[in-house]
């Protein structure tokens, strides 16, 4: 089939529509329920306004930042998504690729269609493009953790992601049930029968690694289970394997079996970043896992805000959700993320074109983002700030945010 190369990351969604199986699309794009936290993601980065300083020399531009201290050349990540195989038959290690090949940063889903060594071995043979620089850097590769109930299951996730060199551990805890997909739900989705959550296939729990066995009306369950009344395969396996009942001792926990770094994904509030930073986590990632949980919170670009304000720099904040522009980005930045992370667009670039397309997809965003920069004055991520937005609570130029002086 012959497409037409993508010039925004809108194109990139139109072409996976007409390629993927529907059941594969209908899992990639439902958000919960009425999906308005999914269009909120989206719409709320329009609602800010940029002010844009001009005769600024901007011949030059400079992505490069750093997470956790470790050098990308953009701050434009990729966040996890289970089963990337259903996109593409290279899934996870076209993605590794792409992201190794571009020099950012990689979270591995835990609920991956392909081993965590494998993915790690994918990325490994890459060599990012670094002209004219001295040192190759090693791609920056963190693994998504679900906790499962069995935690000997989850033990052996973390010694092994340990042992294939990812740099941190991104615990989620924005799921202790899965948020009610209606498409899912009509569709009964499970994870299609040629493939497996392969890092389970590994460890020898082949029966955990598909979801065949699991029951999905669940009868049984106590009445006390929020949401499980008519649900999809993918919800009813959440349910059998993961542990509802985390608390926040599960940072301590993980800091008892790993030196790793670790970061908590799912964080909406100031109360739970004081609470993150309060149980030593190393950084926090604000996301509402793209609209998928509950449907209704917040958007991510506003939840931003509050939560930059009360980790007080103490660690790196970070933010997905909606970030479908190089304008997206610039504005997150401008609230205090350290980087932005994608979701879906990584599976549209490799329904697309597998690894080709994902780094189209992501060149693309840096080059908008790039451009972003130029036209709003600033040559290097740091330039980026408070003051190059409007939010939709201002009053045209907030006194207080402008100083008369300039
Ligand atoms: C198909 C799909 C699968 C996902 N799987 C995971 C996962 O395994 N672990 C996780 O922490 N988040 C998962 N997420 C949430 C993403 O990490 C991320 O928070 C979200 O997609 C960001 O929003 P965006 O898609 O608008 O960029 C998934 C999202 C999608 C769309
Ligand atoms: C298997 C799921 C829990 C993966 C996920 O996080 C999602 O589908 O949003």
């Amino acid at each position: 089939m012959s497409l037409v190369k993508p010039v925004c990351v809108g194109d990139f969604e139109e072409i996976a529509k007409t390629v993927l199986p529907r059941n594969a699309w209908d899992y990639y794009a439902s958000g919960a329920e009425a999906m308005q936290t999914l269009e909120e993601n989206k719409s709320a980065f329009s609602r800010i306004r940029l002010r844009p300083r001009v005769l600024v020399d901007v011949s030059r531009i400079s992505l490069e930042t750093q997470v956790l201290g470790q050098c990308i050349q953009s701050p434009i990540g990729v966040s996890p998504s289970a089963m990337q195989r259903m996109a593409h038959n290279e899934g996870e290690r076209a993605t590794a690729r792409a992201c190794a090949a571009m020099n950012t940063c990689m979270i591995l889903s835990s609920w991956s269609t392909t081993c965590l060594e494998d993915v790690a071995e994918a990325g490994r043979s890459v060599r990012p493009d670094t002209s004219g620089k001295r040192e190759v850097p090693s791609p920056v590769r963190w693994f998504q953790l679900y906790v499962y109930k069995d935690r000997d299951t989850t033990l052996n996730l973390i010694k092994r992601a340990e042992k294939a060199g990812y740099g941190a551990i991104v615990v989620t805890v924005d799921t202790p049930y899965l948020g009610r997909r209606l498409a899912d739900i009509r569709n009964r989705f499970i994870i299609p029968p040629h493939l497996t959550l392969a890092n389970l296939e590994a460890q020898g729990q082949g029966e955990k690694a598909r979801m065949d066995h699991t029951v999905v009306d669940k009868d049984k369950a106590s009445p006390a289970t929020p949401g499980q009344s008519n649900t999809s395969g993918l919800a009813a396996y959440v349910l059998e394997q993961t542990d509802a009942s985390l608390t926040w001792d599960v940072v301590h926990w993980l800091r008892s079996v790993t030196s790793l770094p670790i970061i908590v994904k799912g964080v909406m509030t100031a109360e739970d970043a004081r609470l993150a930073i309060h149980h030593g986590v190393d950084g926090i990632m604000v996301s509402n896992h793209g609209g998928r949980q509950l449907d209704g919170a917040l958007s991510t670009i506003e939840a931003l805000p509050e939560v930059v304000e009360a980790v007080k720099g103490a660690v790196d904040v970070y933010l997905d959700g909606g970030v479908r522009r190089g304008t997206d980005v610039f504005k997150a930045l401008a609230l205090g993320a350290k980087a932005v992370f994608i979701g879906r667009p990584v599976l549209w670039a490799l329904a697309y074109k597998g690894e080709e397309g994902v780094k189209e997809m992501l060149q693309l965003l840096e080059d908008e983002f790039k451009l972003a920069m130029a036209l709003s004055g600033c040559t290097e991520v740091s330039q980026i700030s408070r003051r190059h937005l409007i939010l939709p609570g201002d009053s045209s130029v907030s006194s207080q945010l402008i100083p008369a002086k300039l």
